[in-house]
């Protein structure tokens, strides 16, 4: 039907509402947001990339992505929030102005397209994209598993029947190359990398493909345990924080970890709420307090990449 669903950032938003509101709000804030397409997915979609910050030459960026995995339907809600308060406070709140004045936030709001969609129309608890796979009639690949970091050697799958499936080669997935490649185009001004997952909230870093700690260790630890006591100090929700491999699992092929290795230092990956009650399915009515709190870890970590 042509009913266009209201947009809400207080609702979970299917993919047509999350797309109407993109070219919205870019429209609406000329100086501030522009949207540009960075390649489609495998059932033809757009990936469509907001960039967020006063215009501008040779500005450093920060790229922060959401929806990789399907299910974890409250990391679209951030991304959408997190652009909203760019752009109604940008001129009112001086870390705000400060931000979007000396850095470019690149906000991919669903990487994977595809998986979105089906959990919304399908199967509320996929994970995966939705390529299909040779020889098998099980569908899709592991997003987190499909970029070229320890590529598919520890804690991922070769079988395309499992959750944690890494694909057929590196950046074998649409979703993953396009962002790949917009990265790899803008290696010289991107700094920073960061990747909304839910849930178990956690604030984690490189690595996860291997125990050895990264060089940049215990810069990384300092962010992120400024971060989230940025983040507890709102409604004192509690976060843990340190390397993949270590706090959360071993696992190889993310995105974080590939980032990093590329050469983009400040590279976090976010666990949001909640720790298991809801899990994926978090009630609606956490929305709000979730991006409230979330934002304050975000403008911590934006605030040490333009003074670092
Ligand atoms: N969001 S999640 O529940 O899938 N957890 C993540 C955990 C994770 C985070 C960062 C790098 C590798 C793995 C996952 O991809 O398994
Ligand atoms: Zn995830």
């Amino acid at each position: 039907s042509n009913i266009r669903a209201v947009h809400s950032y207080e609702k979970y938003n299917d993919l047509d509402t999350i797309n109407a509101w993109s070219a919205n709000i870019a429209a609406q804030n000329p100086t501030l947001v522009s949207r540009l397409e960075i390649g489609t997915s495998y059932e033809g979609r757009p990936l469509y990339l907001l960039k967020v910050g006063k215009s501008g030459t040779n500005k450093n960026a920060v790229f922060m992505d959401c929806g990789f995995h399907a299910r974890e339907w409250i990391t679209p809600a951030f991304c959408q929030w997190f652009v909203k308060e760019a752009v109604d406070n940008y001129g009112s709140d001086d870390q705000i102005t400060d931000l979007l004045d000396n850095l470019d936030v690149y906000v991919l709001t669903v990487m994977n397209v595809d998986g979105y969609v089906y959990s919304w129309n399908s199967n509320r608890m996929w994970r995966k994209t939705r390529s299909a796979n040779k020889n098998s009639a099980c569908v899709g690949t592991d997003p987190n598993r499909n970029f070229n970091a320890g590529w598919c050697t520890v804690g991922a799958s070769s079988n395309p029947c499992d959750e944690t499936y890494c694909g057929t080669a590196p950046e074998s997935e649409k979703e993953s190359k396009a962002l790949a490649d917009f990265i790899r185009a803008n290696i010289g001004s991107i700094k920073a990398y960061l990747t909304i997952h839910s849930y178990s909230q956690m604030l984690l870093f490189p690595y996860s493909y291997t125990y050895a700690l990264a060089k940049d260790h215990t810069e990384l630890n300092n962010v992120a345990k400024g971060a989230v006591s940025a983040l507890t100090s709102l409604y004192g929700t509690k976060y843990t924080y340190g390397p993949g491999g270590t706090t959360i699992y071993l696992s190889s092929g993310g995105s974080d970890d590939w980032a990093y290795d590329t050469g983009i230092k400040y590279s976090f990956t976010f666990e949001l709420r909640d720790t298991g009650k809801y899990g994926f399915i978090l009630p609606e009515s956490e929305i709000v307090e979730t991006c409230e709190e979330t934002m304050l870890a975000v403008k911590y970590i934006a605030d040490h990449v333009l003074n670092n």
